[in-house]
Parts: structure tokens; sequence; C-alpha cells
């Protein structure tokens, strides 16, 4: 390990603050601060209807709050996205952050090729020259175990776990600095579940990648997440350390969260 692994960066990634969203009367989430440094899995977990949604699409500036301040450390410095035009923002989303969806329909281009659905986040980023977009493409098909074979396939012909492997792939490969991430395993088989979750902790690890994952898996924070998160009734109700919080949970609820969980 290197000498510096343990210096901790002088300055978070993202840091939020007051972050409050409203639908009429309803609390989709409110109040909500945190500073995520760079490297850190953040997990955020809560029963359906906690806000965990709500929150990652403020976030990821997918919904505008009705206040708060979402300070992002861009290249040129700290900025609030918040307060970004819409292009800065989309920029932004397509150069340093990265949103892997539930459904991978949601996050892929279904009628283009698997190699295709990789290589066109890379000319978006400015890559012009085939054979290497090509090369990467397959690259990153390997790593996340879909056989070289398939890059001309459309993900329609592609199972839902491939599909998901897929959508991370058109995700990772520009090398995101934030990747938020809603349900990343859900809506799979359990044992199709374990595998993607094995795969998620080898690129997290191997990349050292800066994540916010929602999720109301426990497993999945407990694998994944460095810190935790819990929301009810759109307030964060427990924040610490993943091992910490699931281990020795201070709030009721959590208590509550973790030994139904156990209990299963
Ligand atoms: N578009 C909307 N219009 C009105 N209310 C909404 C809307 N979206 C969410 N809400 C409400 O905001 C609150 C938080 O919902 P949210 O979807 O963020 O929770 P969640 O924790 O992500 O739930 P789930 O795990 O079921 O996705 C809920 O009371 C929900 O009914």
């Amino acid at each position: 390990m290197s000498i510096f692994a343990k210096v901790k960066p002088q300055a978070p990634l993202l840091s939020v603050k007051g972050l409050s969203k409203r639908y009429g009367t309803r609390i989709g989430c409110t109040d909500v601060a945190f500073d995520l440094w760079p490297g850190e899995v953040l997990g955020i977990v809560g029963e359906s209807g906690s806000g965990k949604s709500t929150l990652l699409s403020c976030l990821a500036g997918h919904l505008a709050p009705d206040t708060g301040e979402v300070v992002f450390a861009t290249a040129s410095g700290p900025r609030d996205t918040l307060r970004m035009t819409e292009p800065e923002r989309r920029r932004l989303a397509r150069t340093d952050w990265a949103f892997v969806h539930q459904n991978p329909r949601d996050g892929l281009r279904m009628g283009v090729t698997a190699g295709g659905n990789v290589g066109e986040r890379l000319m978006a980023v400015g890559a012009r020259n085939y054979g290497s977009i090509r090369d990467a493409a397959t690259d990153w098909l390997g790593r996340v175990e879909i056989d070289a074979s398939r890059i001309d396939d459309r993900p329609s012909a592609f199972s839902g776990g491939m599909q998901q492997r897929l959508q991370i792939a058109r995700n990772l490969v520009t090398g995101p600095r934030l990747v938020f991430m809603d349900e990343p395993t859900g809506g799979l088989d359990v044992s199709v579940q374990a595998r993607l979750l094995d795969l998620l902790r080898g690129l997290v690890r191997e990349m050292g990648l800066s994540a916010i994952i929602v999720t109301h898996d426990l497993a999945v924070v407990r694998l994944l997440a460095d810190r935790l998160m819990v929301m009810k009734s759109g307030h964060v109700v427990e924040q610490g350390l993943t091992d910490q919080v699931l281990d020795d949970p201070q709030h009721a609820y959590t208590q509550l969260l973790v030994s139904s969980v156990l209990q299963v």
C-alpha cells in the first residue's frame, strides 16, 4: 500500500447541503446533507417511498430540488451543479458522471449494437479513431464478462443480467469520476444478482470509483458501500460507516430495517 493511501483528500468530490424536494404538500426528501470523498461509495437505503429515488434524481440533475446545494469538484474547482446552465450540466453528465438505471432499457440504446452502445459514449467525449473505439469496446465487454463474439448483437438479444452488465460497461468506459446507481441489481434473479454484485465490487475496487448507490437491499450496501445513509419519510435518520450502521444501528427505524432482514 502506498504511504499516501491513508491520507484523506483535501476536498470532497461532492458536497450536499440542505437539499429538499416536495411534490405539492408531500415530502420527497428534506434537508439532506453529506460529503462524498473521492474513491468513496455511499449507499442510500430505506423502505419504498422513503425518498431515495427523489434524492438521487436531485443529485444527478434529473430533478430540480426546491432548496439546497450540490457542489461538485469540477476540473476547474468546486461548482454548485444546481446553479449551472443546462448545457454545462449536460456536459458534466457526459464527461464526469455516469448513471446506472435499475432497468437497463432506460440506460441502453436498444436499437444499437453492444459495441455501439459502449463506443458511442467514447465518441461523445471526443474519441474519433474507429479502430481504437472498437478495441476499447471489446475490452470493456470482456471486463463485464460479455463474450467478444457478441459485440455486433443488439441488447434486445441479451439476457437481463447481460443487459445490465452492458449498461455498466457503457457507463464506465469513459472513466467517470462519480457514478450514480439506482437499484443496480434490482429486477434480476438472485443468482444473477450475486454475480453482478461480485463484478461491481471488483470494478469499484479496481477503478477506485466514487459512487452513490440507492437500494432497498442491505446485502448490496454491505458488499459495496463504505458509508451508509438511512432514509425514512424523506428524512435522513442515520448515517455512518456501513459496518457500524448495520452492526450497531442507533435509530429505531434502522434497527427494524436490519432485524427484518435478519429474520428472513
Ligand atoms: N412524481 C411524483 N409526484 C408526487 N409524489 C411523488 C412523485 N415521486 C415521488 N413522490 C413521493 O415522494 C416520496 C418519496 O418517493 P421516492 O420515489 O423518492 O421513494 P423511494 O424511496 O425511491 O421509493 P421506491 O424504493 O419505491 O422507489 C413518496 O411519498 C412518493 O409518493
